[in-house]
């Protein structure tokens, strides 16, 4: 097994300090459990924070240190201005509000960034300077989204997984972020992006679209020359730990001092970290709405809530606190009696034991999270419910909820719809109960944490590693093997390589500096230049008439070799499909707002490019489904090119000009070919070899070089002018 390298803000112990003591103990996480085994069994390292070790004196931390490389865990020791402004400060002031969508939450001003990306610099450092070939390194969560890229930079060929445990909001939330760029830029670092659920995949994806202008294929994005993988990942727990534990006497003691305690009454759980997400005011208002409007329920309901602080310095989280304690005392003010009382609120947190007793003995569990990345606390719950007795009520919010579907579903912001699951559930009939529990449990079981990190590793280390499929190389590069006196043929698209995107085509034209380094390439002698666009003849000739340059309009079905040569067209080609095809691209652009259709000689295309990114990728896809259906017999190509859908006919590409242009040419003529489109492929397959093919963008390429874009592009070309 390749050695593991585990990357977490928080490392999976927890460091107790005693009056004279010190020690290290696991602690009891999902994260922790999961991934113990695999760390233990690769002899990996686990990086990450142990912690507030300030108070603690240099022979305890001697221990401490000792301690945690016994467990191979190497500590980064967070300063107290670390912890304000990169822990507190952007992960869970800006980051955690705005993955849940709470977009209020956080502050007008951000000035932690810079703490965020130093932070995440010295976690890439620490796992970089850890790091041994062959490696596998698995970066964990929000609070350390840029570490990916930076260990990517640090470590080009390294295996690089990371997963994201909190939910991916939204490309309209995430666009709200200053950041957003760099953020999404440094998760693109790894190999493999994991998620809990597949709409957080959904929305990484269209964000990624929208800011990046990439594509995902199914399962797959293009960024700098790599594959980069994205998928979901449920996590899981450790069910069988669970389980036994539930069994055990002691838990069975503490589930029946529990009920007698209770003197008949019903028991309605929460328990959770005590966090703005997890929707205990609802959850509590949900409890009185019962009691209100069911008095027979009163004195008959006991709902335990257990909050574990969290978080405690973040500001949010203390009103949160206040919220919670002023809810509680009113509801009991209001419903309690000198026997009774309705809410039991415990503000800590609880061993194992006491936990799994809790699970055990409910009968009923909300978990309604007004939104969470997965919540383990449903699948522990039934998890420990070996009787298949009990019921959960979970947040259609959560990410649990697209596996858990034999819950009751419901949605936390609607309390009175809140109160009727936990009435629905106190008088749902045991049959029901159990029937709803088997099957939750069969789920937990199966996919429970140790199915997910095989399942997460087993992908990430059955990826091609970049080393075995390396990027192109840098097109500059190529500069070395062009100098020197021979002749060169260079073939050049236009959009996209020449020039950036325009929102219409009419307002790409060449820019002055184009023009030049255009008329002083055409004045090179040794050079033969060819411009190989989709563009119409009449364009080509408005621009570029005058330049004594080759000219191939509409993907080369024109072409006009010299300057004051008629345009030839290539013979045998069929038009008679476009009178069909056109309506149903004007139907396309009347429903799909800024978008058009354009019509050439021999070609139709319909523009998106002043579309919304994700709106216009989706229905460009139901448009080519769509031509394929209705007119995949007839003599014409479908084309996705950028932003664009093409119609063309059969047997003209831009590939069939190189051969024409050649005619004249000496055999060892060095033909340089550029472009950045899916039709310029062709071109690339065309050029013999010897020939230099430079791809300018992220996409799929048979060519030998890459460069990012129009800018480069232009460098490439001064560079070859000895500029
Ligand atoms: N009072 C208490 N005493 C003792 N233990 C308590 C406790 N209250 C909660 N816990 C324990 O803490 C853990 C909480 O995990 P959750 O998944 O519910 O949420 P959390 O927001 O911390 O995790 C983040 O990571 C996990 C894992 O990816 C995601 O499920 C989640 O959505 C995301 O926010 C559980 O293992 C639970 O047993
Ligand atoms: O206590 P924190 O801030 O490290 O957060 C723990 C949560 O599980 C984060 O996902």
């Amino acid at each position: 097994m390749a050695r593991l390298l585990l990357v977490s803000n928080r490392l999976p112990v927890t460091v107790k300090a005693e009056k004279d003591s010190v020690s290290v103990g696991r602690s009891a996480g999902g994260l922790a459990t999961g991934l113990s085994r695999p760390h233990e069994r690769s002899g990996g390292l686990w990086i990450g924070w142990p912690g507030d070790v300030s108070r603690l004196t240099d022979a305890q931390r001697g221990q401490v240190e000792k301690q945690l490389s016994d467990l191979r865990c190497v500590p980064l020791y967070l300063s107290a201005s670390e912890v304000s402004r990169f822990y507190e400060g952007y992960s869970n002031r800006v980051l955690w509000p705005l993955c849940h969508y709470m977009l209020d939450r956080i502050p007008r001003q951000d000035r932690d960034w810079d703490a965020y990306r130093k932070a995440n610099e010295r976690f890439a450092d620490l796992a970089a300077k850890h790091y041994q070939p062959g490696d596998t390194i698995w970066v964990h969560d929000y609070q350390l989204m840029l570490v990916p890229g930076m260990l990517r930079q640090r470590l080009p060929h390294a295996r690089i997984g990371y997963f994201h445990h909190i939910p991916f909001p939204s490309s309209e939330i995430f666009s709200t972020l200053p950041r957003r760029v760099e953020l999404l830029k440094g998760l693109l670092g790894a190999d493999l992006i994991g998620f809990h659920a597949v709409s957080y995949v959904r929305h990484f994806s269209g964000t990624l679209l929208r800011h990046l202008g990439l594509d995902t294929d199914v399962d797959r994005v293009l960024f700098q020359g790599r594959e980069v993988r994205v998928g979901a990942f449920p996590m899981g727990i450790d069910a069988t730990a669970f389980e036994t534990l539930a069994s055990e006497p002691a838990v069975l003691d503490e589930v029946k001092t529990l009920k007698e305690r209770a003197h008949g009454e019903r028991l309605l759980v929460g328990i959770d970290r005590l966090d703005y997400t997890k929707g205990i005011p609802r959850r509590l208002l949900a409890v009185q709405r019962v009691l209100e409007r069911e008095p027979s329920l009163r004195g008959r309901l006991r709902f335990i809530q257990v909050a574990v602080p969290s978080r405690t310095q973040v500001q949010a989280y203390a009103e949160y606190r206040e919220t919670v304690d002023e809810l509680v005392g009113r509801i009991n003010g209001l419903y309690g009696t000198v026997h009774s009382t309705p809410v039991h609120y415990l503000y800590r947190s609880l061993n194992e034991k006491q936990l799994v007793s809790l699970y055990r003995g409910a009968d009923v569990m909300l978990v309604t999270p007004v939104r969470d990345g997965m919540n383990l606390v449903a699948k522990e719950f039934c998890a420990s419910r070996p009787d298949d007795d009990g019921v959960l009520i979970l947040s259609e919010f959560a990410g649990a909820a697209s596996e858990m579907r034999d819950a009751l579903l419901v949605n936390p912001y609607d309390v009175e719809g809140m109160a009727d699951a936990i009435e629905q559930a106190l008088e749902m009939p045991g049959p029901e109960r159990q029937e709803r529990m088997r099957c939750l449990r069969a789920g937990v079981k199966s996919r429970d944490v140790h199915w997910w990190v095989a399942s997460f590793l087993d992908r990430l280390q059955g990826l091609p590693s970049v080393a075995e499929k390396p990027p192109l190389p840098d097109g500059m590069t190529a500069l070395d093997a062009l100098k020197g006196p021979g002749r060169k043929v260079l073939l050049l698209d236009y959009d996209g390589t020449l020039v950036g995107f325009a929102s219409t085509p009419e307002l790409a034209a060449p820019d002055e500096e184009l023009m030049t380094l255009l008329r002083e390439l055409c004045a090179r002698p040794d050079l033969s230049v060819h411009i190989v666009s989709g563009r119409p003849r009449e364009t080509l000739d408005a621009w570029f008439g005058e330049l004594p340059m080759g000219l191939h309009a509409e993907h080369g079905l024109w072409s006009r070799m010299r300057r004051g040569q008629a345009w030839q067209a290539l013979p045998g080609v069929s038009f008679e499909w476009k009178p069909k095809v056109r309506p149903v691209l004007d139907a396309f652009a009347a429903r799909v707002t800024g978008s058009f259709v354009e019509e050439k000689t021999a070609s139709l295309a319909w523009h998106y490019r002043k579309v919304d990114a994700e709106f216009g990728a989706l229905q460009a896809r139901e448009l080519r489904l769509l031509l394929h259906e209705k007119f995949g017999d007839e003599p014409m190509n479908i084309l996705p090119g950028d932003r664009v859908v093409e119609v063309r006919p059969k047997g003209v590409n831009k590939g069939r000009v190189v051969p024409e242009i050649l005619k004249g040419e000496a055999p060892d003529v060095r033909v340089v070919a550029l472009g950045d489109d899916v039709t310029d492929e062709d071109l690339f397959a065309a050029v013999p070899p010897g020939g230099i093919t430079v791809h300018a963008g992220n996409k799929h390429s048979r060519a030998g070089y890459r460069v990012e874009g129009p800018p480069e592009v232009r460098r490439f070309l001064k560079a070859l002018l000895g500029k």
